[in-house]
């Protein structure tokens, strides 16, 4: 389970100050799928990243399950990170001279487990999101939406208890967008990871649980799951 209690984010200084964030509280259960939406400038982005530990916030409370992420240290942070959380961006960040198999290892190296322990883990990962034919191409040699399941068997490969997507279907055509967003609501099912996933796309939001909507730094709806909001596209 996540909970948020009235975390604040100012970016800049002085006169070039942002109040990025203002007072933002909400819980999200383990095993929802969540959209973010609103406006340009409203603060998704903003919030994505604090939940995910990759920004700090200036005051309040991020709680995943019983660890606190506001009250962890750098170290303890990036362990953390490793461990329990995936990432999934518009742009797929995958390194261009891997393959897929080994962009998908990279996590799970980086927690210091074996090479050996890793591929089984990323060619399963691969598998599970219709690649397990495609493991030795290179990002150059796959299409948008190929990459973007390349990084979404990397996000899954660790067994991580929530996947972060920000704009995970930006960079693709209506197809390929509605492939990846069945993939992740068909993963959120199975494998019963929390996912949260900023979108300017009513599509996607659609296909999720709940749609906490932002507005001017606010969240200003979805905060409260609706009963019988369930409805996987
Ligand atoms: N590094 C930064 N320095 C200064 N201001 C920033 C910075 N990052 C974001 N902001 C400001 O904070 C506010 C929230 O930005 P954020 O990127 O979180 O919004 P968003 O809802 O994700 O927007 P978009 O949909 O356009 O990506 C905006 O006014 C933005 O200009």
């Amino acid at each position: 389970m996540i909970t948020v209690q009235q975390l604040c984010k100012t970016h800049g200084v002085g006169n070039a100050a942002v109040k990025a964030l203002k007072d933002v509280s909400f819980s999200i259960e383990r095993g929802e799928m969540v959209s973010i939406m609103g406006a340009s400038g409203s603060g998704k982005t903003t919030l994505l990243q604090v939940l995910s530990g990759i920004d700090r916030i200036d005051s309040g409370e991020i709680w995943i399950d019983n660890t606190p992420i506001h009250g962890l240290n750098d170290k303890k942070l990036s362990e953390f990170r490793l461990k329990h959380m995936g990432f999934i961006f518009q742009a797929y960040h995958l390194i261009p001279v891997l393959s897929a198999l080994e962009n998908a290892m990279v996590p799970i190296l980086a927690r210091g487990e074996s090479k050996k322990t890793a591929k089984e883990k990323a060619e399963s990962a691969l598998q599970q999101v219709g690649l397990g034919d495609k493991l030795d191409r290179l990002p150059s040699e796959l299409s948008g939406g190929q990459n973007q399941r390349v990084a979404i068997a990397r996000a899954i490969a660790g067994q991580p208890s929530v996947i972060w997507a920000d704009e995970p279907t930006g960079a693709l055509d209506t197809e390929s967008s509605a492939q990846i967003i069945g993939l992740l609501g068909m993963l959120n099912q199975t494998l019963n990871t929390t996912i949260v996933i900023v979108t300017h796309d009513p599509n996607v939001a659609k296909a999720t649980m709940r749609t906490i909507v932002m507005s001017n730094g606010r969240v200003t709806g979805g905060v409260e799951k609706e009963v019988g909001a369930f409805r996987h596209a």
